[in-house]
């Protein structure tokens, strides 16, 4: 990745579901940025609030504080006609269930050119068919499936529909929410190299949203780890997986299966106890600790993480 141009910037994010008693912080005070063409991976355990992050730059959800900017330009709130449109057609996301996020009742034609019907982005039918019959084969499946259901097709192929209909859009962004967990094993690879490849020749750049650490360490550049809503951990992805920081981190990556079964037998998975940081008296930020690294934590644990890294000889 030679491009350094920031793409889309999360500013201080929180999500708060409902009112009152039944008031609920989904995302608490989250910032990041992904860079043109890179693969930004955001991994926790169910619940953890990473499909809310991922709905928030889509504007499904509302952010009801901070901001999120995509090229520079806020995304939220009183936009132009125009930018609106614009976003619309750039940013688009495939989702984890392709049984169940793709319409049964309608045609592959229809379903893929749904954004297009929407944003009137084809000049004419003829235009529009073509359109569809790329995007089609862009994803390896034949044009002639546009007359077909979705019930015709294995799961492999129904999430390869949901790609081309994020593509056929002309995408800048897409934002890849668990796009390979519900796919048999046997077929993730594939879906994975197609989306690999589909990046470098459309010039695209991802989120992926995973629980999965092993797929987040193939197919990621970046790596934030997210823990009931709150942002714990950003760093290179090598660095991530071979440096971690943050004990959140670290119990996650030590629950991460060994291929080798004699080391399997013998490992200790790390459990994580939140009750071990003492907050109250001295509240965390998320500082970055060194070129690119950041973490969750108070004045004496971020000293406690300088000296570790020091002895490392990295700082
Ligand atoms: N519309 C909503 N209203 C109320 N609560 C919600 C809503 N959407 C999500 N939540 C809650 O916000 C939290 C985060 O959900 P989210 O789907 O973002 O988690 P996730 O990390 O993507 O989990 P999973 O891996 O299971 O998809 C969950 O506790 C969820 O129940």
């Amino acid at each position: 990745m030679t491009d350094k141009e920031v793409l889309v910037e999360v500013q201080n994010v929180s999500v708060v579901f409902g009112k009152g008693k039944h008031k609920f912080t989904a995302i608490d005070d989250v910032s990041f940025h992904i860079f043109k063409g890179e693969t930004f991976g955001i991994v926790g355990e169910s619940g953890s609030g990473k499909t809310t992050i991922g709905r928030a730059i889509m504007r499904i959800n509302e952010v009801t504080e901070g901001q999120i900017l995509y090229h520079g330009k806020s995304i939220q709130g009183k936009i132009s006609k125009e930018w609106d449109r614009e976003i619309t057609q750039k940013i688009q996301m495939i989702f984890q269930d392709p049984m169940a996020s793709l319409n049964e009742r309608a045609k592959v034609d229809y379903i893929i050119s749904e954004g297009l019907y929407s944003s009137k982005k084809y000049k004419d039918e003829a235009d529009r068919q073509q359109k569809v019959r790329n995007a089609l084969l862009n994803v390896g499946l034949l044009p002639e499936f546009s007359s077909r259901f979705p019930h015709e097709f294995s799961g492999g192929q129904r999430q390869r529909i949901g790609i081309a209909r994020a593509l056929v859009m002309d995408p800048e962004f897409i934002i890849a929410d668990e796009p390979i967990s519900a796919l048999d094993v046997s077929i993730r690879a594939q879906v994975l190299n197609l989306l690999a490849s589909l990046q470098q020749r459309n010039h695209l750049t991802y989120l992926f949203i995973a629980h999965d650490l092993s797929i987040v360490r193939f197919i990621t550049d970046r790596t934030a780890v997210i823990y009931k809503g709150k942002m714990v951990e950003l760093a290179d992805t090598e660095k991530l997986f071979t440096h971690p920081l943050h004990p959140y981190t670290k119990a996650l990556l030590s629950a991460v299966p060994e291929p080798n079964p004699y080391k399997e037998r013998g490992k200790i998975v790390e459990v994580y106890d939140p009750s071990q940081h003492r907050y109250e008296e001295n509240p965390p930020s998320f500082v970055e600790v060194e070129k690119g690294h950041f973490i969750l934590a108070n004045e004496e644990e971020l000293t406690h993480y300088r000296t570790s890294l020091k002895m490392e000889g990295k700082t």
